[in-house]
């Protein structure tokens, strides 16, 4: 498509898929870039090692284009830019975090650099730090959000900054898809929908707790630590928000959500483990390959754009 973002990333549809912790391995990364999207292998908190050998294990599976994303909370964050300089990675996304000071380290290596924002003021300041693009990231999203809606957030950053614009958060199918074109957006980041791609690796506990939660389920915990995460309903949530209401420590909050995601992706404890997702799982019904996905919302765009012109016209 001739579009800013599949000119900027040479990819064939504007969709990139999230780069989630634990969640984005190379498997699923390197099917959506196959599909014609742009897969991402998740960094999260896991070392060089581990992720050089994901973005080897990526290399093998597609010729195509994919990138990493860097969670700029992990303790391995420069051991990871190295790892993806060396690696020659095409694109790095950023989350939970400012990505400024390792911006001119990546560009400097020929790489593609897309920072996830939650605020006008920190797009702002990326397309200052040279940012090749920004993904307005609404709280709709599952995992590490903002406080800000995708609808509110998105035109707002496309006002602010002459740099593309992604949206994410809350879009998981065609008629999303549109309404963040409509916004003003060059493309979309979908995480949610992509876990229920057949190529992910989450276990199928976690996937299926996803195709039966409800549109209220996804809720936030943590807003308390300064760390607000967006998760599935659970016994876990039930314990965090008791400690939550009773003024619990962030010491023993931090302790409670530890390892919990791993819980859930790894061992498909749903219960107990920390089952991110967002606000649109409520309307993922099945599970299906990530080409499948990808063609899936590609035709809901031209159907419903032939729907809109009628209406308009
Ligand atoms: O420095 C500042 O100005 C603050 O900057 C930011 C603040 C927030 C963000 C942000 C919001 N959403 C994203 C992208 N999405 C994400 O990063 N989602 C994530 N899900 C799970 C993650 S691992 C984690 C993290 C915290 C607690 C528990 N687990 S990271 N980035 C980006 C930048």
């Amino acid at each position: 498509m001739d579009n800013v973002l599949c000119n900027l990333l040479n990819i064939q549809y504007p969709i990139i898929q999230g780069g989630m912790a634990w969640v984005a391995t190379a498997e699923l990364a390197a099917a959506v870039s196959e599909a014609g999207g742009l897969g991402i292998i998740g960094a999260g908190n896991a070392p060089g090692t581990i992720v050089r050998e994901q973005i080897k294990k990526a290399k093998e599976l597609t010729d195509k284009p994919f990138g990493v994303n860097i969670m700029l909370l992990s303790p391995f964050v420069e051991d990871v830019v190295e790892v993806i300089i060396d690696e020659k990675v095409a694109v790095v996304t950023t989350g939970a975090g400012n990505p400024g000071k390792y911006i001119s380290r990546l560009h400097k290596a020929d790489i593609k650099v897309i920072p996830v924002v939650p605020s006008v003021a920190l797009a702002k300041r990326m397309e200052r730090d040279h940012a090749d693009a920004v993904i307005a990231e609404g709280t709709e999203a599952g995992g590490h959000i903002g406080e800000l809606t995708t609808m509110a957030l998105v035109p707002q950053i496309v006002d602010a900054v002459s740099i593309p614009v992604i949206a994410a958060g809350g879009i998981g199918d065609g008629r999303g898809v549109i309404a963040a074109l409509a916004l003003g957006a060059v493309g979309v980041q979908m995480g949610t929908r992509f876990i229920c791609a057949e190529e992910c690796t989450v276990h199928d506990r976690y996937k299926n707790y996803i195709l039966k939660a409800k549109d209220r389920d996804a809720i936030v915990t943590g807003r308390s630590t300064g760390h607000p995460v967006r998760v599935l309903k659970n016994k876990l949530t039930k314990q965090y928000e008791f400690l939550e209401k009773h003024q619990a420590s962030a010491e023993e909050l931090e302790k409670l959500g530890t390892g919990k995601l791993k819980n859930a992706v790894i061992d498909g404890d749903i219960e107990n483990g920390s089952v991110m997702a967002g606000q649109i799982a409520g309307l993922i019904t099945k599970i299906q390959p990530a080409k499948e996905i990808i063609e899936e919302i590609m035709n809901e765009v031209q159907k419903n754009m032939q729907r809109l012109n009628f209406i308009l016209k």
